[in-house]
């Protein structure tokens, strides 16, 4: 069988990740499998466990670090966000696609570990427009906010490292280049060629 497509959306907090993401989810065309990530964040209102982030003590966080459970982990602003490793695993071997939705030091490491996915760096059209999107959510302190705005200096820095890039100046727009790229994505000969090898090894036999 066919993997899925290890799809990647990164970018710096406030950018819209979680806003194009709902969008593209909605979309008719699209069957991508969501990885819920672990957080010892405490839950904004509205946020549901388990369908937002699987929210956890720091302690249940580090066991999980411990165990080797994590694809990958980081810390931001305090506190852990991480992804469930077995999930994405068994999602990508069952043929599905799989969609992460994480922060850009998270994104760096499954990169090392899995470059064969599509990486997506999400960029705000400038800064300024950044900083207005983190207020106009209204879920932050100002206090978060400058240290989310101070990050995402270095954060975009980093797009370098990444495979394409999307603007995010209006939602359906991001949403349609990042559709196109993962058309892009399954034409590439590193997700058909491990089907093809599997097919010669059958028919050698
Ligand atoms: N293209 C856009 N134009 C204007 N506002 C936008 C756009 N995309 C998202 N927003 C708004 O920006 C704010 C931040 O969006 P969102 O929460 O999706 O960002 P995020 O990158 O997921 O943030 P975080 O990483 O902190 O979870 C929201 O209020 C959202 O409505
Ligand atoms: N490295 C990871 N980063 C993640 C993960 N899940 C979410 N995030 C990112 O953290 C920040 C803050 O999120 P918020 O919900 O508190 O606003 C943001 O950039 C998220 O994309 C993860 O599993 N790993």
């Amino acid at each position: 069988m066919k993997r899925g497509v290890l799809i990647v959306l990164s970018g710096p907090s406030g950018v819209g990740k979680g806003t194009v993401r709902k969008a593209l989810f909605e979309e008719p065309d699209i069957d991508f499998t969501y990885s819920i990530s672990m957080t010892t964040r405490k839950p904004r209102d509205g946020e549901v466990h388990g369908e937002d982030y699987f929210f956890v003590s720091r302690d249940e966080f580090e066991a999980n670090i411990k165990a080797n459970n994590m694809l990958e982990y980081a810390e931001y602003v305090g506190n852990y966000y991480g992804t469930p490793k077995s999930f994405i695993d068994e999602t990508l071997a069952s043929g599905h696609d799989v969609f992460l939705e994480i922060d850009v030091q998270g994104a760096l490491q499954v990169k090392e570990k899995m470059p064969e996915g599509a990486y997506i760096f999400l960029t705000p059209p400038d800064l300024k427009a950044l900083k207005e999107r983190l207020q106009g959510r209204g879920t932050d302190a100002p206090e978060v906010i400058e240290r989310r705005v101070a990050a995402a200096s270095s954060e975009i820095r980093m797009m370098a490292n990444y495979d394409y890039a999307v603007v995010n100046d209006e939602v359906e727009t991001a949403v349609d280049r990042i559709k196109n790229i993962v058309q892009v994505e399954r034409l590439r000969v590193n997700h058909i060629l491990p089907e093809y090898i599997a097919m010669i090894e059958e028919f050698e036999k």
